[in-house]
């Protein structure tokens, strides 16, 4: 059990007051997080607070995954509180959720399911433009076809473009298309959902407004949010109005701000601590560091340059490892990571697993190279994205879409006259993305029948449904009428009314998808469908997770459709187990998904191109990612000192490799080997036979570790 420190204490019990902020600044490996949890631990087990007055905000899904596990943790290690709930029913009552996820759940309330727009839903916009007025309308520099994540890129320009941008004909349609179908983008989602909640607030008959809308305003007493400083401005009118006489809670670092992309974080929390109305804050600080040796603590501080207010008194603090941070100096990114995939194999070596390993890089393009580089080694690595792999999967995505398809017909098919010969329909969307990911159907198909639905003033589904194909082509027709045939018997099978339990619901809906021949681009190989698989599973625990939180009133699919943003919390706290997926991998991430995460050996890629430094405060994420060795390669920053960087004989460093073994709390291993049979044998296995740099040793001794790892 840790115990705090005294100015982590502080935090912890510091006093509850409606309408207050508290603010808590600390370094990375301070241990926010953890007080964090404990704070909200408590808040409930003093009775100050009943969980489901918390909310904890976060910017991520993997974030909210995070502290779910946290929280859990944290509560199953308190003594029996005296109220005699089970932890896992505890930390179900408090509401952690992303913001846009929050969002989403007013808006969806106040006015039914909406779309919120992701690659699938911009690939099935681009398909209703005609190709004349895309080759005017939009090209890649490079001349190649307009891609879906371009046409997003342009939409959003077009849009900030405000009062003075040029009229585009194609963009307004697109803009038209979207309100009708309830088409949103994440920026537009906080500003609908500000709105609804301001409706709400001023309604004169405030039991009117819808339950969790009404809830937000008024049940929760505590608002924390983790990482303030990756908030952006956009997100102000949400959140001011979210924490409006509630405490708020606000924990971060502004060293570690790397999304300044997205707008000035500084703008937003002076509007936001202006928008408080007592202004009553008190501001914390944490000064220690349980992460990193003082040996990567020193370059991170050397980086930043700390001023006086955050230079504090350290209750805590680690011995040094002897051992400083090792530069890389490669050059080009062939030799940078031959001398990666060689300081692995050394470190594997000895008592480092695998799974104890971080490659940062700076963007997603060098990720999938050393993937693909450390993957031709043999080398086990696992990519680790802002959200689960299964939240992105593009088949869960298809068979999401497919469900709000047949939920959103099946509502309008029942709805009143007065909800027909609209503009556009909610499920127009749903076919276009639908229709246009199944296999056979050209964009000309589909941009014709959606003319032939706007003339006549009804949905497009109702004009497939009704066989009104005379403007298609005979091969389309075809298609057309497979595609409808099978989504009618899939609204007949799911019984929408009856609650489908979520092992048929996922069953009915995949075999539908495979008679629709939907086609994934993602799904080529025979390890992307194990990993579909897989994401699918994911899937399916989540659901089951999502009918444990459902309230009564609400039939199971609307509510799933409705809550995908939250899924993650409901398939965190009600999965069988815990595991620790990916043991024995290689970790792979951006520094931007890296975010919280602690490794013990890191390795920070900068690039060999010096054009393009990395940004400080993402440096500065970067390196305090490392509890014990950190590598940096190619990083050129002047805010760097040049010592205490440099090059060691790690495997040969005893008192080192004695440290990291105490710290990590593991046993005695030596993998040493001189053999060079082993090497023949690897060489053929893991194509090691005509490195770019020469056999050493080390290589000898490296490549026979690998293969006792990767068995
Ligand atoms: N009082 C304590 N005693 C011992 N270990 C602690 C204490 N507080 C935190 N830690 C440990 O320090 C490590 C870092 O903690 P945590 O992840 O909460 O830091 P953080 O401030 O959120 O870091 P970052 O800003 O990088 O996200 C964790 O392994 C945590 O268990």
């Amino acid at each position: 059990m840790i115990e705090p420190t005294p100015s982590q204490k502080e935090v912890i019990n510091s006093e509850y007051a409606a309408g207050t902020t508290i603010k808590v600044i600390a370094g990375p490996g301070s241990g926010k997080t953890l007080t964090l949890m404990l704070k909200v631990r408590e808040l409930i087990t003093s009775g100050t607070l009943k969980p489901d007055e918390v909310l904890i905000l976060s910017l991520t899904n993997k974030a909210v995954d995070n502290a779910v596990h946290k929280l859990l943790d944290v509560f199953q290690e308190n003594e029996p509180c005296e109220v005699q709930t089970s932890t896992a029913d505890i930390v179900t009552q408090i509401n952690v959720s992303t913001i846009h996820g929050l969002a989403n759940r007013v808006v969806v309330e106040n006015e039914g399911l909406i779309n919120i727009i992701e690659e699938n839903g911009w690939r099935g916009l681009l398909k209703l433009i005609p190709p004349d007025i895309l080759k005017n309308f939009g090209r890649s520099k490079s001349g190649t076809a307009l891609t879906p994540r371009m046409f997003e890129r342009l939409f959003r320009e077009y849009q900030v473009g405000g009062k003075n941008r040029v009229q585009d004909s194609t963009m307004e349609r697109i803009i038209s298309i979207m309100r009708g179908s309830k088409v949103v983008t994440n920026d537009e989602l906080i500003v609908l959902a500000a709105k609804y909640l301001d409706l709400a607030r001023n309604s004169s008959k405030p039991e009117s407004s819808a339950s969790f809308t009404q809830d937000l305003l008024e049940k929760y007493k505590v608002v924390v949010v983790d990482e303030f400083q990756d908030l952006f401005p956009s997100l102000l009118p949400f959140l001011e109005i979210v924490a409006r006489g509630k405490q708020l809670i606000l924990f971060g670092d502004p060293h570690q701000s790397i999304y300044g992309f997205l707008g000035d974080n500084k703008i937003l929390m002076q509007s936001l601590e202006e928008s408080r109305s007592t202004r009553a804050q008190e501001t914390y600080y944490l000064f220690d560091n349980f992460r990193s040796t003082p040996e990567i603590s020193q370059l991170s501080s050397a980086l930043i340059k700390e001023n006086d207010k955050s230079v504090g008194q350290a209750y805590y603090s680690k011995l040094p490892m002897s051992l400083q941070c090792q530069a890389i100096k490669a050059a080009d990114s062939i030799e940078e990571l031959e001398i990666v995939v060689r300081e692995v194999c050394r470190v594997v070596s000895h008592s480092a697993r695998f799974s104890d390993i971080a490659i940062l890089t700076r963007t997603n393009a060098q990720l999938n190279f050393v993937a693909e580089y450390l993957g031709s080694y043999g080398i086990p690595v696992e990519k680790l994205t802002a959200q689960p792999d299964w939240m992105s999967d593009k088949t869960v995505k298809f068979l999401s879409d497919l469900l709000k398809l047949c939920v959103l017909v099946s509502k309008e098919q029942g709805a009143s006259g007065e909800a027909n010969h609209l503009a556009y329909y909610p499920s127009d969307f749903s076919v276009i993305v639908t229709l246009g990911a199944s296999k056979g159907v050209s964009n000309q198909a589909l941009q014709a029948l959606f003319a032939e639905a706007k003339a006549s003033k009804v949905s497009l589904w109702d004009v497939l449904a009704q066989g009104r194909l005379t403007s298609v082509s005979t091969a389309n027709k075809n298609k057309i009428r497979n595609y409808v045939k099978h989504v009618v018997t899939l609204m007949e099978q799911l019984e929408l009314d009856a609650d489908p339990e979520p092992v048929s619901l996922i069953a009915t809906l995949a075999d539908t998808a495979s008679k629709l021949g939907f086609v994934s681009e993602g799904i080529k190989s025979a390890e992307a469908i194990d990993a579909s698989k897989c994401h699918i599973s994911e899937w399916l625990k989540a659901l089951k997770g999502c009918i444990q939180l459902k309230p009564e009133n609400v039939p199971y699919t609307e509510w799933i459709l409705e809550t995908q943003f939250d899924q993650i919390q409901a398939a965190n706290q009600f999965s069988d187990s815990s595991q620790d997926r990916g043991i024995g991998s290689v970790k792979l991430s951006t520094i931007h998904s890296s975010k919280g995460l602690e490794f013990p050996i890191v390795f920070l890629l900068g690039s060999s191109d010096s054009t393009f430094p990395i940004e400080k405060n993402a440096l500065y994420v970067g390196i305090t990612r490392a509890r014990n060795i950190l590598y940096l390669s190619n990083v050129s920053n002047k805010l760097l000192p040049a010592q205490p960087l440099c090059g060691e004989n790690i495997p040969w460093n005893a008192g080192m490799w004695k440290y990291y073994r105490k710290d990590l709390k593991r046993p005695c291993v030596t993998n040493f080997v001189t053999s060079s049979n082993n090497f023949n044998f690897l060489s053929k296995r893991y194509g090691l036979a005509s490195p770019v740099r020469s056999i050493s040793t080390f290589a000898v001794r490296a490549s026979h570790s690998l293969r006792y790892v990767i068995r």
